[in-house]
């Protein structure tokens, strides 16, 4: 899915919405999560998804990778209404996430997590499936930065490694449209640096990435484009620029965490 440079004006008048919300919430009992959210996000972009603590952003993750169903509103991807489809089937469109709490099998080597991660349906035979398997669970390896360690279990790994392993199950289903909770708690500068790296050569090869974080730090050179949220509701969107001279976002952040 490479771009060239004589594609580019076609491209552009090509640029289409691969996921909008309308209207979207979502409520658990007398808690209204998420609040009449509406947003949309191009092909390719790289969007940040910002909001203090318990705005609503993992759950507004939930409605849409299908872990659970809104209350409210509706959700296309691809312009297909896809309001309370399961996560299994919305997997098989295009739409993987990964958790803030990582969920790798633990008896499990870095490659055969990767390997169990990949939809069988994608294969041709049941010939095919080792081989094919294998070889791809090594690309993904390599690709996020695991290649040496493709025969550790998980809890070999240090953090940075479980996120890269988390990122490399997602990426396991071929994914067109990648959510990504929180991938920099807890990181090193240098690891945000190669993983804000690794979403931006991801989006170079044709995904599109929606990626969720407290504040805008580890977001701020990779981002094309934020939405804050607080208490379920959107109060901003724009350029990161434009985001962190917001008053409203400032406000929201009580004074400066941004
Ligand atoms: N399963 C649930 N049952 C009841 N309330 C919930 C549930 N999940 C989330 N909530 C509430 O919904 C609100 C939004 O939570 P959510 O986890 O989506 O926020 P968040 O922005 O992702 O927060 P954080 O940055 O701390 O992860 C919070 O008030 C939370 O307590």
């Amino acid at each position: 899915m490479s771009t060239h440079t004589t594609q580019s004006a076609h491209d552009e008048a090509q640029t289409t919405d691969i996921l909008r919300l309308e209207d979207v919430t979502k409520q658990f009992g007398n808690v209204t999560a998420v609040d009449n959210l509406s947003f949309s996000v191009s092909e390719r972009e790289i969007l940040g998804f910002i909001g203090p603590n318990g705005a609503g952003k993992s759950t507004t993750f939930d409605c849409v990778s299908g872990t659970m169903a809104p209350t409210d509103g509706e959700i296309y991807y691809r312009g297909e209404n896809v309001t309370g489809v399961p996560q299994h089937a919305l997997v098989e469109k295009g739409i993987a996430r990964t958790y803030q709490t990582f969920r790798p099998l633990n008896d499990r080597t870095v490659l055969e997590n990767i390997a169990l991660s990949q939809m069988p349906n994608s294969l041709f035979s049941f010939a095919d499936f080792r081989a094919d398997t294998e070889q791809r669970a090594r690309e993904i390896c390599e690709q996020v930065g695991l290649g040496d360690v493709v025969d550790q279990t998980p809890d070999e790994l240090p953090h940075a490694g479980m996120l890269r392993l988390e990122i490399g199950r997602a990426l396991g289903t071929d994914p067109d449209l990648l959510l990504v909770d929180e991938p920099f708690a807890g990181l090193t500068s240098d690891e945000i640096d190669r993983t804000a790296d690794l979403f931006t050569s991801l989006r170079e090869g044709g995904m599109t990435l929606v990626v969720i974080d407290h504040n805008m730090h580890g977001l701020l050179d990779l981002v094309d484009r934020v939405i804050v949220i607080s208490f379920g509701e959107k109060i901003a969107e724009g350029t990161p620029a434009e985001i962190r001279d917001d008053p409203t976002v400032q406000e929201a952040y009580l004074g400066g965490e941004i």
